[in-house]
């Protein structure tokens, strides 16, 4: 495609991303099948400029008041992430001239909200919490692409195989630092296709998400119920921790997630895992197994404001008042899913938001409501299912993995038991 049509074209997406309307992969997805003639690379250069501009939002948008012609040709320009040499082929003198005068403009010289490029209402709780230097460290981490990381289905092979398998296939990987399941990938070689993938030997999951379902720690024969289960992210991990024996309930409200979880679950090989749509949490096959179940994991529905290396696009589409919304629900989730655990049994509440208000605050309600559910430290439980170095993941006996720290999302994880 001529460098001029692609960029006008780069521009157009913008117009659709900018509206914030809908997740960016999804607006991404959809404009490509209106695009059926778009190569490879140019799709890549499209998306990847996209993620670049809501990653530096801020920033770009104050950059781009300068200059003149379309904004989002402007922003398109600035954002760009394909070669340099396609976008000089498609840019006049008087834009190559104000793009190189803008991009001669000093980092340090802009105000901070253009250099963290953070919404205020997020800015503001995490540098109180975390202090000014870790904060414009994780302001970094946020901004900057994650890892691809695999959890190995130990069902089926043992880490060192699938390292081994990837190696030959020219994939470099390293062995996860705390999850004893994970290989982190750098690059983002095409996985889809390999025997690994396809035969279930390993499933993309971030490492703190595979730190969430060791939390729980499901054993072989036991009864346990995955309360949020999505597409399945954890259900698989907790399914193979289980080594496919007991059972393993995967509720959720959407149909629609659940059924993407199927080809995942006809691919790992596990037999003992139950899917069910429930109407909401209080639905009657939940009170059917009240007292019933030996580990429950509530991954709950959250802001996901600690995967925003993914998911640029959720600080601008979030806001205080869907976080308010998302507390009520995950308080009314909680309670409703600590009813089914029996007495001695296990209890975790994670979310993957960097938020106190999300995490912390939630789980210190419910603890003053329900004093028969005693903390279990992360700590000592990630030790037992040999995660090493758990001391370093663990905040006032809770898991917190935050980008800058640990290289994973940004997740929260807190353990209880139910008296005997
Ligand atoms: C953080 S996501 C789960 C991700 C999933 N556990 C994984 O690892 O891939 C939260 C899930 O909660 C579900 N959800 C929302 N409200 C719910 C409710 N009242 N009861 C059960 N699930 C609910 C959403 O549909 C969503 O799939």
């Amino acid at each position: 495609m001529h460098p001029n049509a692609l960029l006008e074209l780069c521009a157009e997406l913008i117009a659709a991303v900018n509206k914030l309307d809908a997740p960016v992969d999804s607006t991404v997805s959809a404009f490509f099948r209106q695009h059926k003639n778009l190569g490879q690379r140019e799709r890549a250069s499209l998306a990847e400029t996209v993620y670049a501009l809501l990653r530096e939002r801020l920033k770009f948008q104050n950059l781009a008041q300068s200059g003149s012609g379309p904004l989002n040709r402007r922003l398109a320009m600035l954002a760009w992430r394909g070669s340099d040499s396609f976008l000089r082929a498609a840019l006049s003198p008087a834009e190559q001239q104000w793009l190189a005068q803008v991009q001669a403009i000093a980092p340090e010289s802009l105000q901070p909200r253009l250099r963290h490029n953070l919404p205020d209402w997020l800015a503001v709780p995490l540098q109180e919490r975390l202090g000014d230097d870790e904060f414009w460290r994780l302001a970094t981490a946020l901004n900057e692409a994650a890892p691809l990381d695999l959890r190995v289905n130990t069902l089926k092979l043992k880490r060192e195989e699938a390292l081994e398998q990837l190696k030959a296939e020219g994939i470099d990987a390293t062995p996860t630092p705390y999850s004893p399941l994970g290989l982190r990938i750098q690059g983002k070689p095409a996985l889809n296709k390999l025997a690994l993938f396809t035969s279930g030997g390993v499933e993309v999951q971030d490492e703190g998400s595979q730190l969430l379902a060791l939390l729980l720690a499901p054993k072989r024969g036991e009864m346990v119920v995955d309360f949020c289960a999505g597409a399945g992210g954890k259900t698989l991990a907790l399914g193979a921790l289980m080594r496919n024996t007991g059972r393993l309930y995967a509720f959720d409200v959407s149909g629609h997630r659940l059924d993407a979880l199927k080809p995942r679950l006809a691919r790992s090989g596990l037999s003992n895992v139950y899917p069910a749509q429930i109407a909401h949490e209080r639905d009657d096959r939940i009170k059917r197994l009240a007292g019933k179940i030996d580990r429950v994991l509530v991954d709950a529905p959250c802001s996901g404001l600690g995967t925003l290396r993914r998911n640029p696009d959720l600080k601008w589409r979030q806001s205080p008042q869907a976080v308010a919304e998302l507390q009520a629900k995950q308080r009314a989730i909680l309670a409703s899913a600590a009813r089914l655990v029996k007495p001695g049994g296990r209890l975790v509440y994670a979310t993957c938001s960097l938020l106190d208000a999300e995490n912390e605050v939630i789980a210190a309600e419910f603890a003053a409501a329900h004093p028969d559910f005693k903390p279990l430290g992360a700590d000592e439980a990630l030790s037992k299912v040999q995660v090493e170095g758990a001391g370093a993941l663990v905040e006032n006996g809770a898991l917190r993995l935050w980008p800058h720290r640990h290289a994973t999302d940004g997740f929260f994880a807190v353990a209880w038991e139910r008296a005997a």
